[in-house]
């Protein structure tokens, strides 16, 4: 069984038609990347799956479920954590604090016990701490674990957004141009961080992403779009190859 499963989706915004009947499929423990030219719909892909926007038309399941049931609050509980474009973290909080939040799903304590620090409050806190500690090393983030976002680097608030994201323990991780505005160095290390979460932790992982050396290097399969449709859909190299593809980015040779 698949983890995700796109089946003729379509959702319009007035006359545009952003998803226009696509379908495709997302396994268990794979690596899938979504490319495109600008506007061909691969943040709508995520934002249908965030519950974000409701398609007009097909299903999209997810883990067995159909997801077009869940609401948008209930998305992180069935195990899908994602991050943004535009890294949204908490400036004025401490890489740890940021971590901290992201365990939010995971309380399984009332309230009232936390307020009067009961038992119970106090071995969630320590097995909120030991795991997000178990991320923090993972990543390699020590040396910021007590640092202001506001402070650091793009390139390390890029890696935390992803430490977030998987603090939540999720079993679909969405990525969202994970290696837009990197260097090369920073995206050959999120490659690897990619590589990593997919084999020690077992994490699915659907990027959307423009860099094809990143792409290749890391993906299982690739889905091409262009204007909310299915281009091609393969490994990289059949991907990279295909004359539809070839011809969104470099035009028609005629
Ligand atoms: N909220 C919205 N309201 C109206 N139109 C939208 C909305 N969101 C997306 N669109 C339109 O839907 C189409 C697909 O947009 P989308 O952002 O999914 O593309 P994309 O492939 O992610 O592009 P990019 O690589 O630039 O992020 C575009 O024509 C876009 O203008």
């Amino acid at each position: 069984m698949s983890l995700l499963e796109f089946k003729n989706v379509t959702l319009k915004f007035g006359g545009v038609t952003a998803v226009n009947d696509l379908s495709f499929s997302v396994e268990d423990g794979e690596v899938f990347a979504i490319v495109g030219p600008n506007g061909a719909g691969k943040s709508t892909v995520f934002n249908l799956i965030s519950r974000f926007y409701e398609p007009i038309e097909g299903s999209i399941r997810y883990d067995g479920h159909n997801l077009l049931q869940v609401k948008p609050s209930g998305v992180a509980a069935f195990g899908v954590a994602r991050t943004f474009q535009n890294i949204e973290l908490f400036e004025h909080a401490t890489v740890l604090q940021n971590l901290l939040v992201g365990r939010h799903r995971h309380r399984k304590t009332k309230l009232l016990s936390e307020v009067l620090f009961l038992p119970s409050a106090r071995r969630q806190e320590i097995e909120n701490r030991e795991k997000v500690e178990e991320i923090i090393d993972f990543l390699d983030l020590q040396a910021y674990r007590d640092k202001m976002i506001s402070g650091l680097p793009y390139g390390v608030r890029k890696v935390v957004e992803v430490a977030r994201a998987l603090a939540t323990e999720p079993k679909l991780l969405l990525l969202d141009e994970p290696a837009s505005g990197l260097s090369v160095e920073e995206t050959t290390d999120m490659r690897w961080w990619i590589d990593d979460i997919r084999r020690q932790m077992g994490i699915t992982v659907l990027m959307v992403e423009h860099d094809m050396a990143l792409v290749s290097g890391v993906s299982d399969r690739v889905l091409a779009m262009a204007d909310g449709a299915m281009l091609a859909l393969g490994t990289p190299a059949q991907v990279q190859s295909h004359p539809a593809v070839v011809e969104a980015y470099l035009g028609k040779v005629s």
